[in-house]
This record gives C-alpha cells, sequence and structure tokens, in this order.
C-alpha cells in the first residue's frame, strides 16, 4: 500500500491567462489530497473517494470510457467526478509499462472541491506518484507534473495549462509560462482565504474566456492584460528578499496587482456576486489586495493580510462559509506511507 499526498494552491496571480501561453504564480498551500494505491490482482480499479459531492460513493471498474462504474447516478456526473482519478491511473499505467495494472484507491482530501484551491492536481499529482510506486516505478518530478498536466488536459478537453500541477508537484511558489515551468524564491506571503461553498465548473468557465477572446480583441487584450501585471508581480517578487517577513511596500504593490487581477477576470466573465462580495470584505477590512482564486465562478477568493482583520470580517460576511489562514506548502507532493 502506497500513500502519497499534494497540496492545493493559490493564484497569486495569472489564472485564465495562463491557458494562452501567459506567464502566472500560484502559490502551494496547507490543503492536501492524500491519495491511497494498492496494487491489485486483477485489472480493476475500486476507487473510494468520499470526498466527491453525489454524496460519497464506492464504485468498481476497469477504467476507460466504455466501462461505466455501476452506481445509480447519471454518466455524465460520474464521469466528471471520476474523470481525473481515472487519468491518472491510466497515466500511471502507462508510465509504468503496465497496461493491464488494477487497483484499489482511496482519495482523502481537505481541499475543497471545485473551488479553485487545485483539488483536482492535487488529486492526480497524489494518485500519479502513489500508483506508480505501488507499481514498483517511481517518477521523478518533472514527469510526475508533466503526466499530472496530460491527465489534466484530457479531462479537460484539452484546456489546461500546467501551472496547477506543477505547482502541486513541486511546493512553494512557481511561475509557469507554457510549458516553461520554474519554482521561485518568494516571501512568505500571509494568504487569507474565503470560501463561498460552492463551485465552479472549470472547464465550463475556461471555454467562456476563450469564446470571449476569439469574438472580441478587447477581450483578447484584457488576457493579455493579465500577462502584463504578471510581468510586474514576478519583478517585485524577484527583487523581496526570501528568508524575511514581506514588508509593508511589497504587500502593498502586490495587492494592488491582485485587485487589478480580480477586476480582469470579472471582466472576463468568471467572477460571481458571492467572489466580488468576498473580495470586498476583504478590501473593506484593510487587506492589500484581493481576488478570486482559480477558474472563478464561485468557489474561494486569496487576500494578502498579515492582521487578523480579514479573516474575522469574511467570517461575518453573508456568502461566505469559510475563512481560513493558507499557510504556504513549501514541500509538494510526498510519501506519507511507505
Ligand atoms: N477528494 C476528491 N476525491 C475524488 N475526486 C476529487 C477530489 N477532489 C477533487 N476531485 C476531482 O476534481 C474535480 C474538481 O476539479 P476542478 O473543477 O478543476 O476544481 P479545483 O481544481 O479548483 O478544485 C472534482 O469534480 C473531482 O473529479
Ligand atoms: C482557469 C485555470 O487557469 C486554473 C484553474 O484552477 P482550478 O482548477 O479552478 O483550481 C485553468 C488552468 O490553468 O488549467
Ligand atoms: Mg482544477
Amino acid at each position: 500500500m502506497t500513500v502519497c499526498e499534494a497540496p492545493g494552491k493559490v493564484y497569486l496571480f495569472g489564472e485564465h491567462a495562463v491557458v494562452y501561453g501567459e506567464p502566472a504564480v500560484p502559490a502551494a498551500i496547507e490543503r492536501r489530497a492524500a491519495v491511497t494505491a494498492e496494487p491489485r490482482a486483477d485489472d480493476h480499479v475500486r476507487v473510494e473517494a468520499e470526498d466527491l459531492s453525489l454524496d460519497g460513493f464506492t464504485v468498481e471498474y476497469s477504467g476507460g470510457t466504455s466501462d461505466r462504474p455501476d452506481v445509480d447516478v447519471p454518466t455524465p456526473l460520474v464521469e466528471a467526478a471520476m474523470g481525473y482519478v481515472d487519468a491518472a491511473v491510466e497515466q500511471a499505467r502507462d508510465a509504468a509499462d503496465a497496461p493491464d495494472a488494477g487497483f484499489d484507491i482511496t482519495v482523502e482530501s481537505d481541499i475543497p472541491l471545485g473551488a479553485g484551491l487545485g483539488s483536482s492536481a492535487a488529486v492526480v499529482v497524489a494518485g500519479i506518484d502513489a500508483a506508480t510506486r505501488a507499481l514498483g516505478e517511481p517518477l521523478d518530478r518533472r514527469e510526475l507534473a508533466e503526466r499530472a498536466y496530460r491527465a489534466e488536459f484530457e479531462v479537460q478537453d484539452g484546456q489546461a495549462s500546467r501551472a496547477d500541477t506543477f505547482c502541486s508537484t513541486m511546493g512553494g511558489a512557481v511561475r509557469v509560462e507554457g510549458d516553461d515551468c520554474e519554482p521561485i524564491d518568494a516571501p512568505n506571503l500571509p494568504f487569507v482565504v474565503g470560501f463561498d461553498g460552492g463551485a465552479g465548473d472549470t472547464g465550463e468557465l475556461v471555454a467562456g474566456v476563450r469564446a470571449l477572446r476569439a469574438e472580441h480583441e478587447f477581450a483578447a487584450d484584457t488576457v493579455e492584460s493579465v500577462g502584463d501585471l504578471v510581468r510586474e508581480g514576478e519583478r517585485l517578487l524577484a527583487d523581496a528578499d526570501p528568508e524575511s517577513d514581506p514588508d509593508p511596500e511589497l504587500l502593498a504593490a502586490l495587492g494592488e496587482l491582485m485587485d487589478f487581477n480580480h477586476g480582469l477576470l470579472a471582466a472576463l466573465g468568471v467572477s460571481a456576486r458571492s467572489l466580488d462580495a468576498m473580495v470586498w470584505a476583504a478590501r473593506d477590512a484593510g487587506a492589500h489586495g484581493a481576488k478570486l482564486t482559480g477558474a472563478g465562478g464561485g468557489g474561494c477568493i486569496v487576500a494578502l493580510d498579515e492582521s487578523d482583520a480579514t479573516e474575522t470580517a469574511l467570517s461575518f460576511t453573508q456568502g461566505c462559509e469559510e475563512a481560513f489562514r493558507a499557510e504556504l506548502a513549501t514541500e509538494g507532493v510526498r510519501v506519507v506511507e511507505p
């Protein structure tokens, strides 16, 4: 039995635009998905994923799209729910050259699903790592990240960047631009997350931005502007001392860029009333800046505040179900057992 766990992430800036080759800077946070993989004697895959929003269910199937698990819920729901675990198993079989490998898989996660904190990437990264290790074929981190990206790319119908999967694999803050992925030295930023209890559909939201971009030059310009602000943010981070606490000027400058980034994401149609309400509650409470994180549509915002004011204000904000401080996860995917 092999257990691996991988962290979720917040986007300091750059989501959506990163899908079109602009740079983005996500940072891993201490909320993790743990995947257990136990090889089986047959070629079946049995998945226990109690956190799935289908009220928790257990299914047994041999993988692949033709073989539908025997559970009493509509097929699209099952496919949407199982897609990432399924794709992770396929990548592990391919990497280990074991097309008929079967597994008992268990997923346990404290990352809310579909909320912009990268639960899908964490499940895929931890899943591929656990399954390949269970087969005695551990991957190096770069290959693991690349295979996790391919899994997300497939499930999201060819619309994914390497940002989430690379960040979850490596931990810390990273910068991703196309296929150029590097860890970066960043100071420990005071992230506060607000969660509206809901979720967005990543594939649908990405497709919406794609359509807007194709239709209007100003939408394409908006995506480019996100890239410009990310480049400015990268310069700020490069000048900062990663060893000491970030100074107030740096936080103010990063916060201003986050505010701008949220405005541009809203213009691209991926914000939501609940996300805007949490962003404004954070700003009113004195946060240096606040923005939605991830695909949007519902889910989480991230703010910068070293004091408790934003977390307190968010906990009293209508529509905010949970507010918490998110510590930077310096370690990416890791083996818990054996
Ligand atoms: N704990 C989990 N168990 C099984 N699958 C999960 C789990 N967490 C996430 N997933 C998969 O990831 C999907 C959500 O991914 P996505 O829409 O990209 O949102 P995000 O990555 O922002 O959380 C879920 O529908 C599910 O398929
Ligand atoms: C919108 C996007 O940039 C980030 C999606 O993040 P999440 O799955 O909502 O955590 C898509 C991608 O980069 O693959
Ligand atoms: Mg995702």
